[in-house]
């Protein structure tokens, strides 16, 4: 058996045809949604996620604008300038690409975005929203997940879901979300005994630790579903997952790929969010 493939390219680029129809309408009424996107230093994985957030916002009519500040910046002068957006009205959701520099603490930056603004959805008062089921703005990439597997009919409900990781900006949000849809949920982790017996009763796995090839077929139940949030780069130079794509499709019923998989996912919730807070304006 050979696993369907869930191209996330495929609907991030639906998705962004249906939003281009949102902007229009939304400048009918005079909002122009607005993005800011903050990067710190160099780092050439977060500029060209950064590079491709502004080409999506282009490519649909949202604004955009990169305030790119030194690997230096001080923490002060970082937070200063998030206050200036908070106040700006034609900016409608902000970020700052993660991660930073060590000198600078990403708690005390998630919590100057105003939340109104903060279209990560990494703000604890969005993160309080979503654990209590209230309006909230979602995290993109656990969001983009859901959105993928709900494309697919694919049902939630009742199905043990396996999520491999803890971070604040994946693997704990995309247990909340799918509990919300749910699901029961079991989270794995460095401290996790007997990883693979977690894994193997997984009806959807969800793997999202950053280490290239971390699971194999073996670690899959046949007929699972898979998603893979990995994007590691080989010393070849090759984009692969955190789960052994070739493996796993002969065991998964489906999976997502690395790349064009996840990934493209982010940047479309992220567009969906800032949308969503411009509209917010008119209510
Ligand atoms: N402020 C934020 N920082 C970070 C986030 C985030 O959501 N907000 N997530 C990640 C990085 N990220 C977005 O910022 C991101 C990662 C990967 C992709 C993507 O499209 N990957 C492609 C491959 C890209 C490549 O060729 O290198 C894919 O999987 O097909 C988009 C966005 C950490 N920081």
């Amino acid at each position: 058996m050979s696993a369907i493939i869930i191209s996330g390219k495929e609907l991030a680029k639906e998705k962004r045809e249906q939003m281009k129809g949102k902007v229009k309408q939304l400048g009918g009424k005079g909002v122009v949604p607005g993005l800011a996107v903050i990067l710190v230093g160099s780092d050439p994985a977060s500029q060209s996620y950064v590079r491709s957030k502004q080409k999506a916002c282009k490519e649909i009519g949202i604004h955009s604008e990169l305030e790119e500040l030194p690997e230096t910046v001080s923490e002060k002068e970082l937070l200063q300038k998030i206050h200036a957006l908070n106040n700006a009205p034609h900016i409608h959701g902000i970020l700052v690409q993660l991660p930073l520099p060590k000198h600078i603490s990403e708690k005390a930056v998630i919590e100057t975005i105003d939340p109104a603004k903060d279209v990560d959805g990494f703000h604890p008062i969005n993160i309080g929203r979503m654990m209590t089921g209230q309006e909230a703005f979602l995290p993109c990439t656990p969001f983009g997940i859901v959105e993928m597997i709900k494309a697919q009919q694919i049902d939630i409900e009742g199905k043990h879901v396996v999520v491999v990781g803890r971070s604040n900006i994946v693997g704990k949000p995309v247990g909340q979300l799918l509990l919300n849809e749910n699901a029961t949920v079991t989270y794995c982790h460095s401290r996790t005994k007997n990883m693979k017996q977690h894994t193997k009763a997984a009806d959807i796995l969800v793997v999202a630790v950053g280490k290239a090839h971390f699971l194999n077929r073996e670690y899959i139940k046949d007929g699972a579903v898979v998603i893979d949030v990995g994007v590691n780069r080989t010393e070849e130079g090759k984009l692969v997952g955190d789960v052994d794509f070739e493996s796993a499709k002969e065991t998964a019923s489906h999976i997502t790929p690395v790349p064009g998989g996840v990934g493209p996912m982010t940047i479309t919730m992220l567009l969906h969010n800032t949308i969503i807070s411009a509209e917010r304006t008119l209510r």
